[in-house]
């Protein structure tokens, strides 16, 4: 006769915590190019996101130019390490604000990542500091971002720079409608993003780029045109734009700051010398120390870390908890009658 189904299998399911493929289809993703140091910045992450305990894997979308070495490195941190095929713009003379910023069209390729069905997009250049997986429960068929902001000299091209104004304090300067019309349309930095991959969402998103002129901010400009509609602000506690805190300090609780985004010039963690403009700030120089004492802390590794966890689980007696649960009466085990 076979075991029947009890309250213990009531009791104990929902004592259980979800199993993994009950989040199997939710994962962080970020993206790899080239042999460089972009490597340490998601290793950094993969072990910020390890710190605050998600419940996610990271999957990250190199590019065929990541040496072996690298992608190695990244599995032994257990990242999901999937390569994609660069992905380039319509032949063009376009200048974009950074030259390299041509290979990030290349990440539109993770909307291919359809045995996921939500992601939390985040550039190797950024830091989780407290859990964001909550995020992952908006609801569906949004594309969620942190607002940007236009004030840096990387915006000089644009008729807000050269205006002064920016979205992150609109009534400061007015958008003149009059002789510009309408103002710009929200406009979100392309550094964090939570999104849902989509074949029909990607195929239609590489056959629009065939046919949309690229401009300098690449790949952000053109997701921000594409996502418009549906494109929703979050907190920018989620994606702070570094320069924010000298352009925005207003707007900005830096101890509430949940992911810290180390876009502003110079202030890659791994390269920083304190040289460029702005760097030499105290709030920068903690950010960037912040970021170095998650990169440097071996107790963050995967290896280690499963280790030490694993000991941890085998250390936890369960049977004070059970008796009291069986006592109580709650917990009645149902064993299978013996197969001998
Ligand atoms: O040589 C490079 C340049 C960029 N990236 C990836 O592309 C993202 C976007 O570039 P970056 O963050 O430098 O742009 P920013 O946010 O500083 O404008 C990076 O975070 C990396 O994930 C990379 O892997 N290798
Ligand atoms: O390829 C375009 C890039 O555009 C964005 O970076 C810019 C942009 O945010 C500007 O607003 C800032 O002034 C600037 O510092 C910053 O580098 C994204 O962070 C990056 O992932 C990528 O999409
Ligand atoms: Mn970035």
């Amino acid at each position: 006769m076979a075991p029947e189904l009890t309250q213990t299998a009531t009791a104990k399911s929902s004592m259980m915590i979800p199993s993994p493929q009950v989040y199997g289809d939710r994962a962080y993703v970020t993206f790899l190019a080239g042999n460089g140091d972009y490597v340490k910045g998601v290793v950094g992450l993969a072990k910020g996101l390890r710190k605050v305990k998600s419940a996610y894997p990271l999957v990250v979308a190199v590019l065929p130019d990541v040496p072996e070495e690298h992608r190695r490195l990244l599995a032994e941190q257990g990242c999901i390490v999937r390569e994609i095929e660069p992905v380039y713009p319509p032949e063009n003379q376009t200048h974009f604000a950074m030259a390299y910023y041509v290979i990030n069209y290349s990440k539109l390729r993770i909307w291919k990542f359809v045995e996921y069905s939500k992601m939390i997009y985040l550039d190797g250049d950024i830091q989780v500091y407290e859990n964001i997986d909550h995020l992952f429960d908006l609801p569906d068929g949004y594309f969620y971002a942190v607002m940007d902001c236009f004030c840096e000299k990387t915006w000089s091209h644009t008729p807000q720079y050269k205006i002064g104004y920016c979205q992150q304090c609109p009534e400061k300067v007015q958008w003149p409608k009059a002789e510009l019309g309408e103002p710009p349309a929200l406009y979100f930095n392309a550094g964090m993003f939570v999104f849902e991959p989509g074949l029909d969402t990607y195929e239609d998103l590489l056959r629009t780029l065939k046919v949309t002129p690229p401009t300098p901010f690449a790949e952000q400009d053109f997701l921000n045109m594409y996502f418009k509609k549906i494109y929703k602000p979050i907190h920018l506690v989620y994606n702070l734009v570094l320069a924010m805190l000298w352009r925005h300090p207003e707007n900005v609780e830096l101890d509430k700051v949940k992911v810290v985004h180390y876009c502003a010039a110079g202030s890659k963690p791994w390269r920083y010398t304190g040289k460029e403009a702005n760097m030499e700030r105290e709030d920068i120089k903690m950010l960037v120390n912040k970021w170095w004492d998650i990169y440097k802390d071996d107790s963050l590794d995967y290896k280690k870390h499963e280790a030490d966890l694993e000991r941890e689980s085998d250390l936890v007696d369960l049977k004070p908890f059970i008796n009291a649960l069986s006592e109580a009466g709650r917990v009645k085990y149902v064993t299978a009658p013996s197969a001998a």
